[in-house]
């Protein structure tokens, strides 16, 4: 049986997107097909699994890292899904997407999208180890868990293919861990290693989180927009007065077809 199909990027962190407006046509997605799907030899290839199902006269994003296990939130995720719901749904801008982390707003100006990506949580600061060094990091959720460690060189975390190790009692299921460093007044760069996935390109709720810990540190006023750069490209990052966090990046759509997997 044959499925319909689309790839898509936000600042090079990609997804498989999976039409199933009545939720009928995949069920309960496997994890192995998670991983068949998003797999870069024998599969379609991606970071995640966007599957788009209609919920409440609206639309669910159901997310899946690449792993095939499931995350709360996706912040690059949400505006490829946004532009796939635009294109080939018909929904205009602003829309209203349900996620596991609640309904987020997502609207559009040019060719950027903004994800109105809620409330930060804050909490006491923790540890990471990567490659036997610890760091000590910011604990920052947007619906889910980041640490974020500031270094003096991105090099620092090493190639980034194992795991970063952290307290099971903070993170019990498990942590997105992003290495920051200064590039200039409300500007820093990032990479990132990503629960389920390994290191992408890019992180979405990571920019975000990032900007949180960053402007704590800054004692920045809010409404300060920051620059986060990532290996694949830009994003800009506002925590407002009334304790919203606005993700704002491109999103794009690159193929279409139909897969067996
Ligand atoms: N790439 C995403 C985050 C995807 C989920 C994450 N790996 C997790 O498990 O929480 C983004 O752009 O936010």
């Amino acid at each position: 049986m044959s499925y319909p199909f689309l790839k898509g990027h936000g600042t090079e962190n990609d997804f498989v997107v999976l039409p199933d407006a009545d939720g009928n046509v995949h069920g309960e997605l496997s994890e192995d097909r998670v991983r068949a799907l998003c797999d870069r030899r024998a599969g379609i290839g991606g970071d995640g699994v966007l599957r788009a199902v209609r919920r409440d006269g609206g639309w669910f994003m159901d997310y899946r890292n690449s792993d095939g296990s499931v995350s709360e939130m996706c912040g690059n995720g949400i505006r490829v899904f946004a532009r796939y719901l635009h294109e080939r749904e018909g929904e205009p801008f602003p829309m209203k997407i349900h996620t596991r982390d609640g309904i987020k707003v997502l609207d559009r100006t040019g060719d950027d999208f903004t994800a109105d990506m809620g409330a930060p949580e804050v909490f006491a600061a923790t540890e990471v180890t990567v490659t036997g060094r610890s760091y000590p990091a910011a604990h920052v959720s947007m619906g889910n868990p980041h640490a974020v460690v500031f270094v003096d060189n991105l090099a620092e975390a090493g190639s980034l293919d194992e795991e970063p190790e952290h307290d099971d009692s903070v993170y019990p299921d498990g942590v997105n861990v992003e290495f920051v460093v200064r590039r200039g007044e409300h500007h820093v760069a990032m990479r990132v290693h990503e629960r389920g996935s390994g290191e992408t390109r890019s992180c979405g709720t990571g920019a975000c989180a990032v900007a949180v810990a960053t402007s704590l540190v800054d004692e920045a006023p809010r409404g300060t927009p920051y620059r986060i750069d990532v290996p694949g490209g830009t994003l800009t990052v506002v925590w407002t007065e009334d304790d919203r966090v606005l993700l704002t990046g491109p999103a794009v759509l690159v193929a279409e077809g139909l897969t067996d997997l």
